[in-house]
């Protein structure tokens, strides 16, 4: 589904080049829910960025779904990302003057006169089908990231990107958020996961961990017993 070869990335500052990806390879299969963890400026947002056409890389290729991420450009690139992608943050970004139906219907209104439906279909799949004409202002925030998924799933994405969903709920929202995120990836949601947190970390189906530049572990977990995954993520992470 994804296949990574040799990706390196660097960033040019105002008097040197600083190399954060330094050949990273790895393949993603449909249906992984892959966590990538690290230490805090290891590249996990780069990483992500670059896998989403977000960010260019300078080496290796990038290929989805046969398609080579390098190759395309401009309009094709935007339309895979439309169509191919679907991203969630830890700012929801949702506009505030929309309702939350029409926060989620948007982008899919370019092409289907049904947008609105499908909008519905997800408000009930993450249980917010009753806020649909409140504005962002008059939820909650963890009401407003579930409408950010809604969103992210519109136009039926083969890859969720999520870069750190939870950091800014409280606990008991992040076990909400994460239950929805993992019951997605059961129904064959492919997703790719930036998190700090081991605990979070434990929902997913594989992790990564990065440092200095490259994957330094590659671990599927055995199943879905969180505290067990708990327990391997902490092992890996404290090594
Ligand atoms: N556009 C940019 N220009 C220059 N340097 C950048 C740019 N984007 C990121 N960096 C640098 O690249 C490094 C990796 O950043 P990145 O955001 O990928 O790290 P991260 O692992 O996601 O960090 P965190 O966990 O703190 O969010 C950091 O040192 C950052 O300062």
């Amino acid at each position: 589904m994804i296949d990574v070869k040799n990706l390196r990335k660097s960033y040019q500052t105002q008097d040197k080049t600083v190399e954060i990806l330094k050949g990273i390879n790895i393949h993603v299969n449909p249906g992984d829910f892959m966590i990538i963890m690290g230490e805090s400026g290891s590249g996990k947002t780069t990483f992500l960025n670059c896998v989403s056409g977000f960010d260019t890389i300078d080496e290796g290729s990038i290929e989805i779904g046969g398609t080579k991420l390098n190759e395309i450009k401009g309009k094709a690139l935007e339309q895979l990302r439309l169509h191919q992608f679907g991203f969630i943050f830890q700012d929801n970004y949702l506009i505030d003057n929309l309702t939350i139906l029409e926060n989620v219907a948007i982008t899919r209104l370019q092409y289907d006169a049904k947008a609105y439906d499908k909008a519905m279909e997800l408000l009930k799949k993450v249980h917010i089908d009753h806020l649909k004409d409140n504005y962002p202002s008059q939820v909650s925030g963890g009401e407003k990231q579930r409408c950010a998924i809604a969103r992210a799933l519109v136009n039926e994405p083969k890859i969720l990107f999520a870069d750190e969903p939870t950091a800014a709920l409280d606990r008991q929202t992040a076990d909400e958020i994460m239950n929805i995120l993992s019951e997605l990836n059961k129904q064959g949601q492919t997703i790719l996961m930036v998190t700090h947190s081991p605990r979070i970390a434990a929902y997913g189906t594989r992790m990564v961990f990065v440092e200095s530049g490259v994957f330094e572990c590659d671990e599927a977990f055995t199943g879905d017993d969180l505290e067990a995954n708990y327990q391997r993520v902490m092992e890996i992470t404290e090594r």
